[in-house]
C-alpha cells in the first residue's frame, strides 16, 4: 500500500466497482456518484489524484475539473471519457487536466497513467523541498547571546506563524530592523512569497502613494505611458517591510489604514479595486505616540500597524553581545576579503566593549570590515579598528580617564569605594543579576566577586 489517496467521480456503478478492484490494495480510494459530493470531501480527504468522468449527472466534468483545480491548484486530474467525446477531451487539457483515458477502461494502461501521474506529484514536492531548503539555508543570519535578544527570536518565532499578522519594530537606528522583519518572514508561511522593503523617508512625500499604490496610465503628468505597479501589489503572498513608517504624509496613511482593513486598494487614478494579501512589518525611530498627539500620525493606523510591537535594544544595552558581533564579523569578512586574522586583542575588546555606540551594530560592522581590511594582523588592533582616533578610553597606557591630583589633594578611599560601587552595580545590571556573568565583566572570581559584592551591599546600608 502506498500513501496515495485517490478520488473516483463516476456515475457508472461498473467502472467504479471495476476500478476499485484493480487499484485497492495499493492506494486509498474513495469514490463518488456526483462531482459534487467529491468537491464536499476534497478538503478533508486531501487526495493526490482524481480519476474523473467528464459525462457526470448534475455538473459536468469539466466544470467539475475547474472547481477541483479552483480549490486546489496542484491537484492532478486524469480525465474519462467516452470514445467519441474528443472535443470536451481537448477542452479538458486546455483547462489543465493532467491526462485522459478512455472507455472502456483498459486496466494496465490506467495503472500506467496513474502510475506517471504519481511520478510527477513526487518531484514535484521533491523539487518543493529542495526549494524551500534553499531559501531556508539563505535565511538572514541573527546574531546575539544576551537574554532580551534571545527573547526577541522566541517572539519572532511564534509572530512568524500568523502570515498576516502586522508587526511594528522600534529601535533606534542600525539596530537591526531590518533584519528582524527579514527573519519574520523567512519563518512565515509567507516565505516563498517575496520581501519588498521600502523606506518611506527616502521617498519624496508627494510620491510615496503612487509608489506604494502604483498608478494607472495618465494619473498625473510625468507618469509612466502604461501606468505602474505598486510596491504594495509586489509584495503579494509575502512581506512588505516599511521602514520609518513615521515619515508617511496623513494622506498615504489614510489609504494604508484602508488597504489594512481589508486587503483592498485602488492604484492611484484608477477605478479598478484591487486585493493583495501580504503581511506588513513596519519600523521607525520616531515617537510615534508622541507625533499622534501633535496630530501628525493617525492613531487608528497607529493601533492598526502595531497589533504585534517589538521593541530592539540599543546596542550599548546588551553590552555583552558586543564581543560576540565583532568576532562573528571578523569571520564574516576574513571570508569576504580573502583574510586569516586570528582575532581581536585584548586592548581592542577592552575599548569596544566601552564604546558608545550612535550608529549600533550597524557602526559596528562598519568598524569591523575597516578593521579587517586594513589590518596587518595577525589579531586586529585599535589602531586597525581605528579606536584611538576615537577618543575611547582603555589600553594599558590610559586604564581610566582621571582628573589630575589637585593641591587640596584627593580622598583615595572615597574614591575607591565610589569607583566599587558603580562598577558592582553595573556589572550586576549588565549581567542580570546573574553573578557569575558579573563577576566575568570585571574579571573577578566569582568567590572574590561575592565577598566584595556583600561588603559594598553592608557598607551601603551602613551608611544609609
Ligand atoms: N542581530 C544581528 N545579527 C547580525 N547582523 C545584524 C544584527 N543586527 C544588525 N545587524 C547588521 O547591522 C546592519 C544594520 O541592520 P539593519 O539595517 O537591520 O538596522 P535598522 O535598525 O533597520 O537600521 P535603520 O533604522 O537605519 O534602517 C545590517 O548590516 C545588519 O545585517
Amino acid at each position: 500500500m502506498t500513501d496515495y489517496t485517490l478520488f473516483i467521480v463516476d456515475d457508472e456503478q461498473t467502472i467504479r466497482e471495476g476500478i476499485t478492484a484493480y487499484l485497492e490494495e495499493e492506494y486509498t480510494l474513495y469514490s463518488y456518484i456526483t462531482a459534487e459530493d467529491a468537491l464536499d470531501d476534497l478538503v478533508r480527504r486531501s487526495p493526490d489524484l482524481v480519476l474523473l468522468d467528464i459525462g457526470l449527472p448534475g455538473m459536468n466534468g469539466i466544470e467539475a475539473l475547474e472547481r477541483f483545480r479552483e480549490i486546489r491548484s496542484d491537484l492532478l486530474v486524469i480525465m474519462i471519457t467516452a470514445y467519441e467525446d474528443v472535443n470536451s477531451v481537448i477542452q479538458c487539457m486546455k483547462k489543465g487536466a493532467y491526462d485522459y483515458i478512455v472507455k472502456p477502461i483498459q486496466m494496465e494502461g490506467l495503472d500506467v497513467t496513474i502510475r506517471n501521474a504519481l511520478e510527477t506529484i513526487r518531484l514535484k514536492k521533491e523539487i518543493k523541498q529542495l526549494q524551500e531548503k534553499q531559501i531556508r539555508k539563505n535565511m538572514p543570519c541573527f546574531i546575539g547571546e544576551s537574554q532580551v535578544i534571545h527573547d526577541i527570536m522566541d517572539y519572532i518565532e511564534r509572530v512568524a506563524k500568523s502570515p498576516d499578522t502586522p508587526v511594528l519594530i522600534l529601535g533606534e537606528t542600525g539596530t537591526g530592523k531590518e533584519l528582524i522583519a527579514s527573519s519574520i518572514h523567512h519563518r512565515s508561511p509567507n516565505f516563498q512569497g517575496p520581501f519588498i522593503t521600502v523606506n518611506c523617508a527616502a521617498i519624496p512625500r508627494d510620491l510615496i502613494e503612487s509608489e506604494l499604490f502604483g498608478y494607472e496610465k495618465g494619473a498625473f503628468s510625468g507618469a509612466a505611458a502604461n501606468g505602474k505597479k505598486g510596491l504594495i501589489e509586489m509584495a503579494d503572498k509575502g512581506t512588505l517591510f516599511l521602514d520609518e513608517v513615521g515619515d508617511l504624509n496623513l494622506e498615504a496613511q489614510a489609504k494604508l489604514l484602508r488597504f489594512m482593513e481589508n486587503g483592498e486598494f485602488y492604484k492611484v487614478g484608477g477605478t479598478e479595486k484591487r486585493h493583495v494579501t501580504a503581511r506588513i512589518v513596519s519600523a521607525t525611530n520616531k515617537n510615534l505616540e508622541e507625533m499622534i498627539e501633535n496630530e501628525k500620525y493617525r492613531s487608528d493606523l497607529y493601533y492598526r500597524i502595531s497589533v504585534i510591537k517589538i521593541q530592539v535594544p540599543s546596542l550599548n544595552e546588551r553590552g555583552g553581545d558586543v564581543l560576540i558581533f565583532a568576532r562573528y564579523f571578523l569571520q564574516m569578512f576574513n571570508v569576504k576579503f580573502g583574510r586569516d586574522l586570528t582575532g581581536i586583542n585584548k586592548t581592542a575588546r577592552v575599548m569596544l566593549e566601552r564604546f558608545q555606540w550612535k550608529g549600533n551594530v550597524r557602526e559596528l560592522k562598519n568598524m569591523m570590515e575597516r578593521g579587517v581590511l586594513m589590518a596587518n594582523g595577525p589579531e586586529l588592533t585599535p589602531e586597525d579598528l581605528g579606536l584611538r582616533d576615537r577618543g575611547v578610553p582603555g589600553g594599558k597606557d590610559e586604564p581610566l580617564a582621571l582628573l589630575p591630583l589637585s593641591p587640596e589633594g584627593v580622598d583615595l578611599n572615597a574614591m575607591r569605594s565610589y569607583m566599587d560601587k558603580f562598577y558592582f552595580s553595573q556589572a550586576m545590571e549588565l549581567a542580570q543579576g546573574n553573578e557569575t556573568k558579573a563577576a566575568r565583566l570585571l574579571k573577578l572570581k566569582h568567590h572574590a566577586f561575592r565577598y566584595q559584592y556583600k561588603k559594598n551591599i553592608n557598607d551601603q546600608e551602613h551608611l544609609d
